[in-house]
């Protein structure tokens, strides 16, 4: 692993970063953990796990095995209209994802994401998460299972997504150990109650993932509204549990087996992908890890910013970071250095179990604009008697290119009244020693259709230049929260200050 790697970087930091409650001093994208709400219901008994595990469930739910179609694409996006994908949580779902995908990143991974997440935050077991899911560019075909359907159309609908028929019955129990039905959405399941108040009518008696749903079962104390209801036509879950004869819900009385059948039937449903989707090796949290870099012009001096994350806490740690000069020769050792100006712990479910508490450090230090800075890397000293460890990325640094440099301050957001809509002005710092044949930037919207821009950047005559620097801006038109590529063409190069976001601007 050599930094960055872009892609696998943002998975690895949704899979295994949460942002600090309460928010630290440090601009941190929201985290997709944090949605999940550590497994709380909401007031109105909503569980955010529970609408992202059957929102996946119905994307993956039309995968064809006899052909290789469909599976975990993200078609459910253009598939929202359907019958069988009612309900509000789907339309959530949507509204909660879409801010994680990027350029890099697809709405499919970021759903399997969801999946590995809700389970672990629930209490279930560790998935091993793959990446390289490939967005579909419109819908599927239909075919997710509903429950007036009766059992032979469950079995063949099973049957093509690529489970049999006992695969079935776990995979429905490992779901709707999650969450419940919703009156307004199924008053043909959960009728609406009389005050005109919402009712969700959950699978099993917890939030959490357990048995609980297959014991309950068993044992007839259960209060499944597919399981049991007055309207035979809907019973989906009672037909689809005894129609071994109870012989795999039997099985999966015991925790342990639920847990692993679970674990394995959830990482194929979110493995399920359409023929020729390859996916990655597994993901495993990175003992070191570099991210934040933000290279940047301020008044008559530049700024760089940095954070390291290590697998362990340790009080006493110091670490320094150094850089060398864009010549590669000028900086000493004390001249360009700096320690962090602050830390936070982002321990998760998941890392915790991988036996790591993981810290954040943060640098936030001054470059002499003069030498300016080509690549950085760290010391850290445990203070426990042994000489500090050299985190240097094989021995190459942390490359920076400082041609182009997005400015975090002055790219400012407005709404405009003339055209009715948001106006981003991107500023970028500019090197004044060659002329730039074109500076010229894309800007990527996720919200809504994803959707394009690319513009041209001009000098701005009312930025003053400083530090060697000039600046050049270019509007962006449509909502303020979007991320962006910024280009330098210098002598037939490009230089590029890649995917950076609009979360990132700070205000001050
Ligand atoms: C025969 C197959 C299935 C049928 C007929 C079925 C039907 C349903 C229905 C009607 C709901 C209520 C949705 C709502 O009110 O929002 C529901 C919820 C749910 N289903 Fe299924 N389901 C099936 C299989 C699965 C599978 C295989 C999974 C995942 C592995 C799954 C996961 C979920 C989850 C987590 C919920 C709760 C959603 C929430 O509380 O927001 N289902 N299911």
């Amino acid at each position: 692993y050599h930094w960055p790697s872009p892609k696998f970087d943002a998975l690895e930091a949704l899979l295994y970063e949460r942002s600090p409650e309460p928010a630290g001093p440090f601009l941190e994208a929201p985290s997709l953990v944090g949605l999940l709400n550590k497994c709380q219901p909401s007031s109105t008994g909503v569980s955010v796990a529970a609408q992202w595990i059957r929102f996946a469930y119905h994307d993956m739910a039309t995968h064809n095995v006899d052909d290789g179609t469909g599976g975990l694409d993200a078609s459910l996006y253009f598939e929202r209209d359907r019958d069988e994908n009612v309900g509000d949580g789907m339309t959530a779902t949507v509204f909660e994802l879409i801010d994680f995908p990027d350029k890099y990143v697809s709405k499919s991974d970021v759903e399997a994401v969801g999946v590995v997440l809700s389970v672990a935050e629930c209490g279930g077991p560790t998935i091993p998460f793959r990446m390289g899911r490939i967005d579909a560019t419109g819908p599927g075909p239909q075919g997710v299972p509903k429950p007036e359907q009766d059992i032979a159309t469950h079995i063949e609908s099973f049957r093509k997504q690529g489970f049999t028929q006992s695969e079935m019955i776990s995979l429905v129990a490992c779901g709707h150990t999650f969450g419940g039905v919703r009156s307004p959405d199924f008053p043909e399941i959960v009728p609406p109650p009389a005050d005109g108040s919402e009712l969700i009518s959950n699978f099993d008696t917890t939030p959490k993932f357990d048995n609980l749903v297959v014991t309950q079962y068993l044992d007839s104390t259960t209060q499944n509204p597919l399981a049991v209801n007055s309207n035979k036509t809907v019973i989906s879950d009672f037909r689809v549990f005894s129609s071994d004869k109870n012989v795999t819900m039997k099985r999966l009385a015991q925790p342990n087996v639920f847990a692993k059948t679970c674990q394995d039937l959830l990482e194929r449903m979110i493995n399920t992908v359409p023929k020729g989707v390859k996916l990655s090796e597994v993901i495993k949290p990175l003992p070191v890890k570099v991210g934040g870099v933000q290279l940047s012009v301020t008044q008559n001096a530049m700024r760089l910013k940095a954070m390291l994350r290590l697998a362990t806490a340790n009080p006493k740690r110091k670490i320094t970071m150094f850089w060398q000069s864009r010549d590669g020769k000028s900086c000493t050792r004390t001249a360009c250095s700096a320690t962090f100006v602050g830390t936070n712990d982002t321990t998760t479910v998941l890392t915790r179990r991988a036996g790591m508490n993981p810290q954040k450090y943060w640098f936030d230090t001054p470059v002499n604009a003069t030498l300016s800075a080509s690549k950085f890397w760290f010391e850290v000293d445990e203070q426990n008697g042994k000489k500090p460890i050299v985190l240097d990325n094989e021995g190459t640094g942390y490359e920076l290119q400082d041609r182009v440099l997005f400015d975090t301050r002055r790219t400012k957001s407005d709404f405009s009244e003339e055209i009715f809509s948001f106006v981003t002005t991107v500023v970028v710092a500019i090197r004044d020693d060659i002329t730039p044949s074109r500076v010229y930037a894309t800007a990527m919207w996720r919200k809504g259709d994803v959707k394009h821009q690319t513009f041209d950047l001009h000098l701005a005559e009312d930025i003053a230049p400083t530090a060697g620097y000039v600046f050049y801006k270019g509007d962006a038109v449509g909502s303020s929260d979007f991320s962006i590529d910024i280009f330098s063409v210098v002598n037939g190069k490009t230089f590029v200050e890649d995917n950076r976001r609009t979360e990132f601007l700070e205000f001050s």
